[in-house]
């Protein structure tokens, strides 16, 4: 065995395979890396995945196809169109349904022999520790720097592997967090970022195929652990360019300060961390009403709901709405009449806007207006208000024929 603990004890022993199984892994059979034993071991093994996504659908494939013998699957989620350019494991017909009951048919259509147990849930602090503790490793596919935290922390105490994989663009990066064997993800990023200050693959983009090479990587991890053979990546982080098409490597050590796995871990139960990292990339209204015209008048800096916006335009007022998209996201849809300048330019273009006039900022959907505001409060503007959900709700709630992205 590999110098990495044998999480699957003495179960694989009491593994048979039936001759249809056999003919099913026959090309693993046949190989001294696994062969029956290992075949065996796979069976007697069960994964964890974090997200039915991009990374959840070639993870799931390939792992039901490989023959894991239980595979759990968490995600709150249902199928939308702009999932179908990377989420493999959905089909066009099954936009709408809940992407646990698309992958689940997917993943039986390709073996029936796996177990596949799904939890449509949100991961959280109160839900992550029980629904873990029944598997011998997680793979994280998810989006999200709460979640990532979250899975790693609950893998931390309970010891068990993560396989770790994250995508943006065209650039991925795969890991293992094999705690005490290993850094953490903490021991690489002891916090998470402040809100908005990474942006996520809705706002910045991902080529359709990244989360195929990144999902297969951590599946071929997932896959070695279990046989215990080859080198996994305990200790190194692997980064893919897929536009120069490189491979890089770099080491990752424990930190001996970590906050989780260090010798004085500050952590020692879960944290929910939604409230700073602003998953849902929306602010609360200040004002609570979701619909008429008036907003909050006493407060210059109370944010608006897309109703709120409508009705002023249609009002007459001469109103500023300054729309902090990139470029390509104008070529998809607008909102008419209102002024353009991306985010990262508006420091070098603060000289195009009056201080002293009230500004209405909005983004795709709520999480870059939100920083632009915050700047422009800062830079001693007078009045500064958020479209709430951005564009998207303006689609959903006010013009049903905006494309939506
Ligand atoms: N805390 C969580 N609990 C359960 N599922 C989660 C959690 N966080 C993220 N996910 C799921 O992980 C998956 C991440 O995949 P991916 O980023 O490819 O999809 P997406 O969120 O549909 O994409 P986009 O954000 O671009 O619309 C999603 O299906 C999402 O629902």
């Amino acid at each position: 065995m590999a110098n990495w603990p044998d999480f699957l004890g003495n179960r694989p022993e009491s593994m048979t395979l039936s001759n249809h199984e056999v003919a099913r892994y026959s090309r693993h059979l046949i190989m001294p890396e696994v062969g029956m034993d290992g075949q065996k071991r796979l069976k007697a093994s069960s994964i964890l995945l974090i997200g039915a996504g991009g990374l959840g659908a070639p993870l799931a494939m390939y792992l039901a196809a490989a023959g894991i013998g239980r595979i759990g699957i968490v995600d709150f989620d249902v199928v939308d169109y702009s999932n179908l350019q990377r989420q493999v494991i959905h089909g066009t017909a099954d936009v709408g349904k809940r992407k646990l009951d698309s992958a689940k048919e997917s993943m039986q259509a390709i073996n029936p022999e796996v177990q596949v147990d799904t939890y449509p849930v949100r991961l959280d602090r109160t839900n992550a520790l029980e629904i873990f503790k029944p598997y011998d490793l997680v793979i994280d596919g998810t989006d999200n720097f709460a979640t990532r935290y979250l899975v790693n922390d609950a893998c931390v105490l309970l010891k068990k592997p993560n396989v770790y994989g994250s995508i943006f663009r065209f650039d991925g990066q795969a890991s293992v967090f094999y705690p005490f064997q290993g850094p953490c993800y903490r021991c690489l990023y002891p916090q998470p970022p402040e809100p908005g200050e990474v942006p996520s693959c809705a706002e910045g983009g991902v080529l359709g195929i990244l989360p195929g090479v990144i999902g297969v990587i951590q599946a071929t991890e997932a896959v070695k652990l279990i046989l215990g053979k080859g080198e996994p990546l305990i200790g190194r982080l692997l980064h893919y360019d897929a536009l120069g098409m490189k491979f890089r490597e770099f080491k990752v050590r424990r930190n001996p300060k970590c906050p989780i796995c260090g010798p004085n871990p500050s952590i020692t139960e879960l944290i929910d961390y939604d409230q700073f990292c602003g998953v849902r990339g929306e602010t609360t209204p200040s004002s609570g009403t979701t619909s008429g015209s008036g907003s909050d008048a006493g407060d210059p800096f109370a944010d608006l709901t897309v109703e709120q916006l409508k009705a002023r335009m249609d009002a007459g007022e001469n109103l500023f709405v300054l729309d902090v998209r990139n470029p390509e996201e104008l070529a998809i849809c607008r909102i008419a009449g209102t002024t353009v300048i991306p985010l990262p330019q508006l420091p070098e273009r603060l000289y195009e806007l009056d201080k002293d006039r009230e500004i209405i900022v909005h983004c795709k959907s709520g999480m870059r207006s939100a920083k632009a505001k915050g700047f422009l409060r800062e830079q001693g503007f007078r009045s500064v208000r958020n479209v709430m959900g951005g564009i998207l709700a303006w689609a959903d709630r006010i013009d049903p024929n905006m494309p939506k992205y």
